[in-house]
């Protein structure tokens, strides 16, 4: 479903390279895979993704592709994801609010933390499972978070949301090009699909979060 009739290379970010599947890819499609190092809690996990594509980006991926679209691993392409995403900055509303009004967004609401966002700030509440745009915009994008991660852990504050928590920061002082709507990511576990929403195009794999988080 992906970018189909596009060149495509997938970076797959991983502790155990050995563990990563090979998938038959169709022409002008390729698999990379990038050994990255493992951390005890998941939140770190998560949140050293900034990190890692921040230094990705700036060793290959500059070099390598026009634009970069950011995924959590546990998702699927359930239907139609071309071009349509393309723009130099985009974010993707997170399924649980985008009917929700500002002051229920679940930003991070301590000062103290680089995260903070007013109540009385905010235009959407991103997801932090789907963003990307051109690799310059994504490279600052991720440097920021990460450095905003290594400034709060120094304080010995983390974010209520980890990595989402500065996304939705990061973008609200850096408005994005594109938002897309949560057709580009939803979870049906969690959500009843509502109607006016016919299709659904990368969709969280149920999976056991106790047993993988603990
Ligand atoms: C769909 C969506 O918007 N998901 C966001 C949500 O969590 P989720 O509940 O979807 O978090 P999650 O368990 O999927 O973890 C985020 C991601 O980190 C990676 N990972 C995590 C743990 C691990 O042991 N190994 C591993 O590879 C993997 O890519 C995973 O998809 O909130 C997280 C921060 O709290 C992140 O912002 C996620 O992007
Ligand atoms: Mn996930």
């Amino acid at each position: 479903h992906f970018m189909v009739g596009h060149r495509v290379t997938y970076y797959i970010f991983t502790d155990r390279p050995a563990d990563v599947p090979s998938v038959p890819l169709a022409e002008g499609r390729q698999l990379v895979v990038l050994e990255v190092r493992n951390y005890a809690r998941w939140q770190d996990v998560s949140m050293h993704r900034m990190e890692m594509i921040s230094n990705f980006s700036r060793q290959r991926f500059l070099h390598e592709v026009d634009y970069l679209v950011c995924v959590d691993v546990d998702m699927k392409f359930s239907d139609h994801v071309g071009v349509e995403i393309l723009s130099p900055l985009f974010g993707t509303l997170h399924p649980g609010f985008y009917r929700a009004a500002r002051q229920d967004f679940t930003y991070e609401r301590r000062p103290q933390s680089q995260a903070y966002i007013p109540r009385d700030e905010g235009d959407f509440y991103y997801a932090g499972g789907f963003f990307g745009g051109l690799v310059v915009e994504v490279l600052q994008l991720t440097t920021a978070c990460h450095q905003a991660m290594v400034v709060d852990r120094a304080n010995g504050i983390e974010a209520v949301w980890h990595d989402e928590s500065h996304l939705n920061r990061y973008l609200l002082y850096h408005k994005p090009t594109k938002v897309l709507s949560p057709e580009y990511l939803w979870d049906e576990r969690m959500l009843q699909r509502p109607p006016f929403l016919r299709k659904l195009c990368y969709v969280a794999v149920p999976k056991n979060h106790a047993e993988i988080r603990n």
